[in-house]
């Protein structure tokens, strides 16, 4: 989380150049803090009407990309364009003022006296074409606590102000760090309807998250940094099908010879045994194309196996691209790039769109 006090009173932005296909451009970024590099030579592009998450551990880089991309730091190499027009380096926030980009400030950021609305009020007299604001007062289902005021707020309902002030600026980017941490369900799920809605207006999204389902299901691309560098981007499909094994089919069986049997069936390669895990029966894994397949043939030889099907999802590929994966899990080895994952044939193995594709690094 970042603070947005440090601005410049210069607008600094200009209507993107003629052919220029991205909104947000960002080029061998590099972030130091004194003698530590927080982002290191990272690159990425965002198209209009996009929205691009950032994934990474705890400390990868996210916030200062983020950061340097709203122009609240100073990179110390790189480069970033907002509607095809570069920070001037030493500019803080011109972009941001200007009303290219809105950024998303940190809860320290309100003023606690201040009501939902007067807060809003506030920032839309930044931008030059705000939302009105009793209009997305009630889209964030904050309409019973318009005059409320912010410290008066549960977290999840300052957390919905938060994003709120974003989206008020109208900007074409909107820049979002964890917009939906510490929502509820319900909450969550309405606030990627405020932001779906943005988009299917043109606005576009440059967001950090740690919550891997949404990523999965709602970002158009991802990047995932690790210790400050670019690990991989992509779809979600691109990445889980780059970083992953595909599909794994768990078997925990007493019976006599089902491993073999299993690799027989299968192949030696494919079937693999687990470590005991303390929980009673030997565990064996099938890495399968086609794994409703193997579940209907370990049923059918041992009646009383646990068979379970597990499809690779973003969760397993971030942890094999950012540390080690727990095992069964399908993943491949991160150096393995693009293309390790066999594709699903059938559509309900299928775990998600086997686009293909995706770069990893
Ligand atoms: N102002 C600062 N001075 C020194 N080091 C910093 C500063 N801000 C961040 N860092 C360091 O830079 C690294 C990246 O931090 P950053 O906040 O960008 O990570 P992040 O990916 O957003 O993490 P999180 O998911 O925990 O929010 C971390 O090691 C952090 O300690």
């Amino acid at each position: 989380m970042f603070s947005i006090q440090e601005r410049s009173e210069s607008p600094d932005t200009g209507a993107a150049e003629p052919g220029d296909p991205h909104v947000l451009e960002v080029g061998e970024l590099t972030v130091r803090y004194g003698d530590f590099t927080a982002v290191n030579n990272v690159g990425f592009t965002v198209g209009r009407g996009e929205i691009f998450g950032l994934l990474g551990r705890n400390g990868a880089g996210k916030t200062s990309t983020i950061a340097a991309v709203a122009g609240l730091l100073q990179p110390a190499a790189g480069h970033v364009r907002v509607l095809g027009r570069q920070l001037e380096p030493g500019r803080r926030g011109g972009a941001w003022l200007g009303g290219a980009l809105s950024l998303q400030p940190q809860k320290t950021s309100l003023f606690p006296r201040l009501q939902v609305e007067e807060t809003l009020r506030m920032w839309a007299s930044l931008y030059p074409d705000p939302r009105p604001v009793p209009a997305l007062i009630d889209e964030l289902g904050l309409t019973d606590k318009a005059r409320t005021r912010a410290a008066r707020l549960s977290g999840g309902q300052q957390q919905r102000l938060l994003l709120a002030t974003a989206l008020v600026g109208n900007t074409p980017l909107v820049v979002l760090d964890e917009p939906t941490t510490g929502l509820d369900p319900h909450a969550s799920r309405d606030a990627w309807a405020v932001i779906n809605r943005a988009r299917a207006g043109g606005t576009t999204f440059l967001l950090s998250t740690h919550a891997m389902a949404e990523a999965e299901e709602r970002c158009d691309r991802l990047a995932i940094l690790h210790e400050g560098r670019l690990r991989t981007s992509g779809t979600p499909a691109q990445i889980v099908r780059s970083l992953t094994r595909g599909s794994t089919v768990t078997v925990r069986s007493s019976q006599e010879g089902l491993l073999r049997a299993a690799r027989a069936e299968f192949g030696t390669d494919a079937v693999r045994a687990e470590p005991g895990d303390g929980g009673g029966a030997p565990r064996f894994t099938v890495a399968t194309e086609r794994p409703e397949r193997a579940v209907a043939w370990c049923e059918e030889r041992s009646p009383e196996a646990d068979v379970r099907l597990h499809r690779p999802t973003l969760e397993d590929a971030f942890l094999a691209a950012t540390g080690t994966a727990p095992a069964g899990t399908g993943t491949a080895p991160a150096a393995t790039g693009t293309g390790a994952a066999a594709a699903d044939d059938a559509p309900a193995a299928a775990g998600g769109a086997r686009a293909g594709g995706g770069s990893t690094r």
